[in-house]
Formats: structure tokens, sequence, C-alpha cells
């Protein structure tokens, strides 16, 4: 009788671990009977199930006969298997009949459903360590049971112990994911929980945790040395030394681990857990080149009784009540204390659902029967890094928090990465109750993450997030403009003539609810939830996956004009922010916009009417030397605006400041600071203001206004992505728009930009230093910059030119007299036609890797292209 191929193939694949065909086979045996037959199981993760059950069996035989005996009698006669009958059953097998109705998981094994007999009844000859008690059982099981080889052998053997429906995994298989990649790491970096009072933060963390996470009793958990023989055994650690399958595997196929590796073998009380059938195993080949650290993230106790509870609680819960807690903390603790990660062995349960997401960071989401929900982030080619180590947990969550806040600023108070876990959970769970949708199961991480970042700080803001209105068959995709800054703004007050008295300055208009409620309405996504939900592009209606178009006002009532968006390229969204008419202070920057420090020789209070009509200059032309910078007609006069166009052009001949210490270089955290590199003294406009005694139509407020013109948002053909044009000629000098973002000191950006990914945005912070010369900016504070990357106006859109753009920026001082914050306005240098985009000189110097942002290779398309001319050079002097 030809062989099974399927048992040949077993053979083969054991053989290259080094194990002998005379010792697969009794086991092999005995996991098709455990299994029902159900090669799937036995064949996945290349063999796992079946290395880890001879590893085990012969670690069993070298304890000595009495623990198989032990395990032998505990089977009982009848299921006792004879060795010389093995290979006879697998020759029964190689004639089974494949189509055998199976098991769907391994976990549920039929034969046994129902039996209250011991595990050990089905499964005489594997290691106790394998064996998995079904929750359903979990009341009538003793606390102390479960399994590993340390415990006493009448533990572990005990008949009620291993009473019930007996679930069987082969323990090691949970050292975290291996995806066939690698051997079993048991890298596994368990995230705890955080918020934890009482658990202060710190990589000692381990020691100060209460007993119940720590002690290694037998009833808790066991964990074992994983040092390959370098001697380092965890003082929890009472275990024989024994290697685990994991590092045996890891030999047999020599994959480079790191130093210490606690390997923890957990004992859970009542409540069954699924590490290892929660993670969907993959056929990724073994290779030295593609190892992997795995951070199970959170494990949430799924009581229903805890629903709406914090992250905190749950862990609470589970800490008094729940294994999972226990087990998960314990190996917290062991990747705290010693900064390395320890693997896992935890039961498994019935009937998972496996979800995972395919990107080179991997997300992984399952969940048990029970509600149990387990969240595991794979970070591939982490370990591959030169010198990489493991990171202690709280340094994790600490960075992962305040990138959170830098990316969204406006988050729930109770933000926590343990919180997110949590809704993550929660979400799916709800999710998975609703839906019988299989689509829904895949979450697709990275096409996501926007849309998770928006509706997170939706849900922050109490907000609906990126909502979809229908407009002429098309989908427009709706920006919530409600803004709150994280920290309570310091906003300039209203200057938009009528709308002075009704523009909301902290952003907190009451229309919006409104709105988000017509949104619902119209049968249309609403992301709103307390949860962390992410919209999937494919669980959209079909006719909602389309090109964008015609978004009829990006700035969302904000301007006095609507401003439409268009995308005739491509299918891309425009970048999600919040469109704020006005900037506003972040966090730190001094800007004061009080009336009080305004003099009254920092206004006109005697003028009346329109200050351009009066014979004499008054105060507020001071600036311009005694004359106004506009005309009647509003435009910048040809003059002065030739002169703030020539600066830009050739700055080295203007006149240029240089800070005794730049804030700018202060910044950086260097221990020299830097010589200043120079800053333009920038010709500034003062425009009338409230203290004015001109009016409200005086010819001297333009900026104040703001936008006039039509204006459109349009992806460019040029790959520039997203620009801004004119739908309508407008004339040399004629105010444009003025760039709004986030007031923020240089600090505040440098850290913000150095810390986002690589110092990319899509967007082109500007520098305030347009007076730094006049007066040394001595506090940090002072040195301010506007950002406009997560809150902005229609500027954000606005693309570089070199040299020949058609806008200009000027400063404008409105409502503070001091130079150190102004408005930065747009105007046009020349007649610009209707459909042209409006483009203004960055100042990017292209060869300047060490600035701040870091520069794009230019698509401006000019004549004067200071980046071409570095491609050009450079390949001349190749050539
Ligand atoms: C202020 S944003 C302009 C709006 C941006 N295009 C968008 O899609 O949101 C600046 C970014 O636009 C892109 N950009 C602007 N001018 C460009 C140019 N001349 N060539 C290529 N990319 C440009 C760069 O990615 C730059 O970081």
């Amino acid at each position: 009788m030809p062989p099974n191929p399927r048992v040949a193939k077993a053979f083969r694949a054991m053989k290259v671990m080094g194990i002998s065909e005379d010792k697969v086979k009794p086991v092999l045996k005995d996991l098709l009977k455990l299994y029902d037959k159900n090669w799937e199981l036995i064949e996945e993760e290349s063999y796992r199930a079946l290395a880890d059950a001879i590893f085990e069996r012969e670690e069993a035989e070298a304890a000595g006969p009495s623990k198989k005996i032990s395990n032998n009698e505990a089977a009982g006669p009848s299921k006792k298997i004879v060795n010389n009958e093995q290979e006879d059953y697998l020759e029964e097998e190689a004639l089974a009949n494949e189509e055998t109705v199976r098991p769907l998981k391994r976990l549920r094994l039929r034969h046994q459903e129902g039996q209250p007999s011991s595990h050990t009844t089905s499964n005489a000859s594997l290691p106790v360590t394998a064996l998995i008690v079904p929750k359903e059982e979990k009341d009538e099981l003793p606390e102390t049971h479960l399994l590993n080889q340390n415990k006493s052998p009448s533990t572990v053997d005990s008949p009620q112990a291993n009473a019930g429906n007996t679930l069987q995994v082969v323990a090691s298989q949970s050292l975290a994911k291996n995806k066939g990649k690698q051997p079993v790491s048991p890298k596994a970096l368990m995230v705890q929980e955080r918020c934890d009072p009482s658990q202060p933060s710190g990589v000692d963390k381990s020691k100060q945790k209460t007993p119940l996470r720590t002690e290694p009793s037998p009833a808790s958990h066991t964990m074992r040395p994983r040092d390959k023989g370098k001697g380092t055994v965890s003082p929890q650690t009472p275990s024989g030394g024994k290697r685990s399958v994991s590092e045996r595997l890891s030999d047999a196929v020599r994959i480079k681990e790191p130093n210490v590796m606690p390997d923890i073998v957990v004992t859970p009380k009542e409540k069954t857990t699924a590490s290892q059938a929660l993670i969907k195993p993959k056929d990724e080949p073994i290779t030295d080149e593609m190892p992997q650290l795995n951070i199970s993230a959170a494990v949430i106790h799924p009581d229903p009784s805890n629903k709406g509870e914090s992250s905190s609680r749950n862990v609470a819960v589970g800490e008094n009540d729940g294994l999972e807690s226990l087990e998960l903390h314990s190996m917290l603790e062991k990747v705290t204390a010693d900064g390395t990660a320890a693997s896992e062995k935890t039961r498994n349960n019935g009937d998972l659902a496996i979800i995972s997401g395919d990107c080179s960071s991997n997300l992984e989401i399952a969940s048990s029967h029970f509600g149990e929900v387990r969240i595991s982030l794979s970070c591939d080619l982490a370990l591959g890094r030169p010198g990489f180590h493991m990171p202690s947990l709280d340094a994790v969550l600490k960075s992962v928090e305040e990138k959170c806040l830098r990316s969204y600023k406006i988050l729930d108070p109770n933000f926590s990465v343990m919180n997110l876990m949590k809704d993550m959970c929660d979400s799916f769970l709800n999710l998975g109750s609703e839906s019988t949708n299989e689509i829904s199961k895949s979450i697709d991480v990275t096409s996501t993450i926007d849309l998770v970042k928006k509706s997170y700080a939706a849900d922050a803001l109490g907000a609906t997030g990126l909502g979809f209105s229908s407009l002429n068959s098309s989908v427009s995709p709706q920006f919530d403009e409600e803004v709150a800054l994280p920290r309570t703004p310091l906003l300039p007050p209203p200057c938009h003539g009528e709308d002075d008295g009704t523009q909301s300055n902290n952003m907190d208009s009451g229309d919006d609810g409104e709105k988000r409620k017509d949104d619902t309405e119209d049968g249309f996504e609403d992301t709103n939830s307390q949860s962390l939900v992410a919209l999937q592009q494919h669980q959209l209606a079909p006719e909602l996956i389309r090109p964008l178009h015609d978004v009829i006002d990006i700035a969302k009532g904000h301007e006095r004009v609507v401003i439409t968006l268009v995308n005739e390229v491509n299918n891309e969204f425009p970048p999600l922010f919040y469109y704020i008419p006005q900037s506003a202070v972040f966090q730190n920057a001094s800007v004061n916009f009080s009336l009080a420090c305004i003099g009254d020789s920092n206004c006109c209070s005697a003028c009346f009417g329109d200050c351009l009509s009066n014979s004499t200059p008054c105060a507020c032309a001071h600036e311009t030397r005694g004359e106004f910078a506009y005309t009647a007609d509003g435009l910048v006069k040809e003059e002065f605006l030739e002169e703030c166009i020539s600066m830009n052009h050739d700055p080295e001949k203007h006149c240029q400041v240089f800070c005794k210490e730049c804030p700018v270089e202060r910044s950086k955290t260097e221990d020299t600071i830097e010589s200043c590199k120079g800053h333009l003294v920038r010709k500034f406009i003062t425009e009338c203001w409230w203290r004015c005694g001109c009016n409200k139509q005086c010819g001297n407020r333009v900026v104040q206004r703001g936008i006039t013109c039509n204006l459109q948002v349009f992806m460019t053909l040029e790959g520039k992505g997203w620009g801004l044009r004119t739908l309508e000629d407008l004339p040399k000098g004629a105010f444009v728009c003025e760039y709004v973002g986030e007031i923020l000191t240089y600090s505040e950006l440098f850290d913000r930009v150095s810390k986002s990914s690589n110092g990319k945005g899509n967007s082109n912070p500007v520098l305030l230093d347009a007076d730094w010369g006049s007066k040394a900016v001595r506090k940090d504070e002072e040195a301010l910059c506007l950002d406009a990357t997560d809150y902005g106006n229609v500027a954000r859109f606005i693309n570089h030119r070199c040299r020949d753009s058609n806008l200009v920026e000027i400063p404008v001082q409105v409502e503070i007299p001091d130079h150190h914050y102004y408005h930065l306005a747009f105007f046009t240098t020349r007649k610009v036609n209707a459909m042209e985009e409006l483009t203004w000189d960055y100042g990017i110097d292209f060869d300047d890797h060490d600035h701040l942002v870091k520069p794009f290779r230019c698509q401006c398309g000019s004549n004067f292209c200071r980046n071409i001319k570095r491609y050009r050079s450079k390949s001349a002097s190749r050539g």
C-alpha cells in the first residue's frame, strides 16, 4: 500500500528538524486521533503541533517513567496506545477517507463532546502541557487546573482537573505568532494596563506588582528560562531548566533570537484563553531575514458586566477574576522587568474567529466564542534592525500616547492606548455580533488608518468624523469643521466684518450638530461612535466608492465665499484637517490679543470714515513709511509689492539679521547651539483695526476681511497633490488669503515635526520671523510658527513654485502691534487668470537637508526651479 502522502510529508518535515520517523510515528498517530484526522491542524505552521508534541513527549519521557505512567494510567487501559499498533494505525490512516467529517477547529473535538472524561482519555501519550480546558467546564475545574510539566503529577493528572470536554493544543504553539517565518520566537511583548493607579510606571514595575500576578505558584503560572544556556534563570522560574519546544525548534532551523527569552507557561484558573489559536498562521517561509517581534497588545476581559468600563477596570476585573489578566500580567511583568519578551503558553478554546490584516506591520484581531478578544501587532523586521533591543512596555505606551496627542491633538482626557485597545475589542465584538457579513471581518489597517484617525478625533470632539453626503449623484466627503483645540486656545477676536459678532473663534459652532444629523438622516455613513471604528472602504455602498467631485465648500461656511474642491485626476481624498478661518494658539505660544496692549500710538483713534481718503495718512501708515500699502481698490501698491517680491527673489540683497542666539537653533537639542542662519527683515503692512476711529469699510482693512475671491481646491496633474486655483481673473496685488494654522512656538514645531515620520508632512509650516531682527527673540514662546497640517484654511493647499510664483507672502499686522505675531497674507504678484494655479515660493533650499521639513522633489515647472538645477548640476558633475 502506498504510504499516505501526508504521512510521508509529515515525516519529511520532521526529518528536516532532525526527528526520526520512529519518534514521529506514535505522536502523529496520537495527534490524528486527537484531531479526528484533521490533517490541517497537524500541518499548519509547518507541522508545529506535531513537533511540539514530539518534543513534549520527549521531555515527558526524560522526566521519568512515573510521569509517563501516570499519563497512561490516567488515560485508562482502553485508551492506551501500543507502539506496535502505531504503524498499522498510520497505514489505516493512509486509507482513511479524506472526506471524513472533521472538526472545524482543533479545539473542539467532536468525539469528546459531552464526555466528562479526563483529557488524558483522549490524549494518552500527549504531554499534559498540551491540554486545554474548555470554558464550558470552568465550573467543574479546580483552581489549580492546568497543565504544565512543572506541576505535581497529582495536580496534572487529576481526573477532576481534566474533567469535561478536553480541548487540547500543543502549548508551545502559543509562543507568539509564528506565521511560519521563524520558529516560535517567544519574544512576545505583552502590553499591560498602564493606567492602573496601583502600578507606578517604570521598568521595575514587575517588582511592584501584586503577588497575584507574580507569584510563581503552581496554581498560577510557571516560567521557564529561555536563555539558551547562558545561565540566566528568571527568579520567577521555578522549573528545572528544561528547554522549551520553541527553543528546540529554534535550534533546528537556526534562527537568531535575541538574548534572554523567558518562557512562561500559564496556568489559568478557570477561564480559557485563546492565545495561540487566535493567531492566524501564515505560510511565509522561515528565514533569518524575516525576524519578527510580536506585540500582543491587549487581552480584554469580555465579561458583559465590564462593558463601558475602562480598560483599567477590565484589567482589574481580570486580576481578580479572570485568568487572562493573570497570565497576561505575569507575562507583562516579565517583559517590563527585564526588557525582554516573554513567550506564552495559554489554552485555547472553541470556535475562534480569526481576523488579520496583511501589511508589513500586521494587526491581527481575533475573538473567541466567549467574547475574548485578542489584538496582536507584529512589527516585521523589528528584530532585524541592528542593535535592536526590547523597549520597556511603559516606553512603548508612552511613545504611542505622545504620538496620538501630537497627531490627533483633540483627545479624550481619558485617552490611553489601553482604552483604545478596549475600544477596538468592543467594536470588534459589536460588529461581529451584528453582522454576518464575512467581509466585515477583514480589517485593512493601512487603508483605514486615516479614517481611524479622523474617527478618533471626531469622537473626541463629539463630532461625526468624515461624513458623506450626496451631491448630484457624486460623492463628497464633508469635513466636520468643528474645532475645539485641545488646550483652551487664545484666539484673536473676530475680525470678519459683518461676521464679527457671530463667528465663533473657539470653533465650537452650534449648528454642526444639525449638519451631522442631516448627514445621518441622508442615510450615509456616520462614523460617530464611542468606540474607535475604522470605516472601511469596502463596507461602503458601491455607489459611494467613486472619485471625489465637487465638495461644495471645503470651508464649510467659515469664509465669505464658498470654496469648492474637485478631483478630476484620481480617487484621492483630500487630506484630513480641520478648516479654521483664523489662526489659533496651540499651546505655549505667547500671543496676546488683548486690546489693552494696543496703545493710541498704534492705532488711528482720531480717524473717521475711510483712512485712505484722508489727506494725511494716519498712524496706521507709519509702518509703511507714512503711506498706506493699499490702493483704494484694495490692492497692494505696485512699489511695495515689487519690494516684497524682490526680497524673496534675492534675500541676500536685502536686510538680513543674524540672531545672537537663534531660537531655531536653540530648539535643536544638540549640545552646541549653532549660529543663526539669518532672517530676512521683511516689510510689514499695518491695517486699521478695532481701536481705530475709522469704519469697517476703511480701505486699510483688507486681510482682516478674509477671502473674497473665488477659489477652488483641485488635484494637480503634475503630481504635486492638491493645489489651489482661482476661478476668476485676479489683478496684480490682490489679496487672496492668509496662511492660517496653529500658532505654535518653534520648539513645539520642532518637537512635532521631528517626531512625525521623517519630518515629512503634507504641509509647509512657516516661521514668523519677519521681525526677529528689530527685537531679539529672547524667549522660546516668542519664536512663533504657523502649522496648517491639522488645522488650517485653503492656504494649506497652495503649492510651491520656485521664484516666479504668482503669490507673494507679506506680513500684515492687524490686532497685535508687536511684530512677533502677525498674519502672513498672500497677494498676487501679477495678473492671474481664472483657472490658474496659485503658487508661492516656500523659500526652500533644496540642498538643506538639515531643514526641519524635508524638501520634496519639486515639480513646479518653473524655468527657475532650484530643485531641477540641483539635479542637473549633479548629473552634469557625474557625467
Ligand atoms: C502646503 S502643502 C500643499 C498642498 C499639497 N499639495 C496637498 O496635497 O495637500 C505642501 C506639500 O505639497 C507638495 N508640493 C508643494 N509644492 C510642490 C511642488 N512644487 N512640487 C512637488 N510637490 C509639491 C509637497 O508634498 C509639499 O510638502
